[in-house]
């Protein structure tokens, strides 16, 4: 799908994974998102950068319908289209979790299930129905491969996933959200319980899982959004103040909100 009219392309031949269409959500009487566009470009990091509160979260949960699960939440407005098959992942005739095998998300803390490393990452497949034990050993192994993870993991398959290092844990959810091949992967502040070694290497893993999948980020850290995205949005009072290619945002941000955000001068 070529980039629509109206959206900054940044990369020459860019192609688009979803875009955001004038998207309203509500939780109950509180306007969270107000008239939100932007693009979601294929194989590339776009990072949700902004103030506490100011909606970040609330447009990544949109991704994979998490609002369904409490009552009085609303969509309004557009939605959010998903390419090449033009789903309108909002709509009430898609199934939320039809939306959920194909987007998936990796949050804060890391938050490995109860069960074995293999378990973790089998877990999706099995619910999928895959039944056949050499399909499912092969598939766990790509995605803790995939997650970076394997070499030290391989012979600890038994042990519980809770056994691992902070940083060894989210990879593992890391590899648990590859292991049904999503086409997006939404990621919400991964690394703030992490330190500065195993945020490196999610941030190089980030970076790494660009050419398998499209990835989305919330992100405080403004370091990490100008080191690992590719586009950036800012995002105010539920508003999408500036989207594009992040250097510019960075370094040559269009609206004065947005400077005075990334300078420090306010947030
Ligand atoms: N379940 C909820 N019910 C009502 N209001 C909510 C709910 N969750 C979030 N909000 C409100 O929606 C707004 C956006 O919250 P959101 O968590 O998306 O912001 P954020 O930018 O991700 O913030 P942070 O960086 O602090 O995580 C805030 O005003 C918040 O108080």
């Amino acid at each position: 799908m070529q980039i629509p009219t109206g959206f900054e392309a940044g990369v020459e031949g860019a192609t688009l994974k979803a875009d955001v269409r004038d998207l309203d959500f509500h939780y109950g009487a509180f306007h969270a998102l107000k008239r939100v566009s932007m693009p979601i470009h294929d194989h590339k990091v776009t990072a949700l950068i902004g103030p506490s509160g100011c909606g970040k979260s609330t447009l990544l949960r949109c991704f994979n319908r998490m609002h369904d699960l409490y009552p009085g939440n609303r969509y309004a407005g557009g939605g959010i289209v998903l390419y090449p098959d033009n789903t309108n992942l909002l709509s009430p005739d898609v199934d939320p979790i039809e939306v959920r095998m194909r987007i998936s998300m990796v949050f804060q803390k890391p938050n490995p299930f109860p069960k074995s490393i293999f378990e973790n990452v089998a877990y999706s497949l099995r619910v999928r129905g895959m039944t056949n034990k050499n399909e499912l050993a092969d598939r766990v192994e790509a995605a803790l491969k995939g997650a970076a993870l394997w070499n030290e993991v391989s012979n600890r398959l038994k042990e519980l996933g809770a056994n691992l290092s902070g940083g060894q844990q989210q990879r593992l959810c890391i590899a648990r959200a590859l292991a049904s091949d999503p086409e997006i992967i939404l990621f919400d502040e991964p690394t703030s319980a992490l330190d500065p070694i195993a945020t490196a290497s999610i941030e190089e893993l980030i970076i790494e899982l660009k050419e398998k999948v499209t990835i989305l980020i919330v992100t405080h850290n403004m370091q990490q959004a100008a080191r690992i995205s590719d586009y950036t949005a800012y995002m105010y009072l539920g508003e999408m103040v500036e989207f594009g290619v992040t250097d510019q945002i960075f370094i040559k941000p269009q609206k004065k909100a947005t400077e005075d955000y990334i300078t420090g001068r306010f947030g």
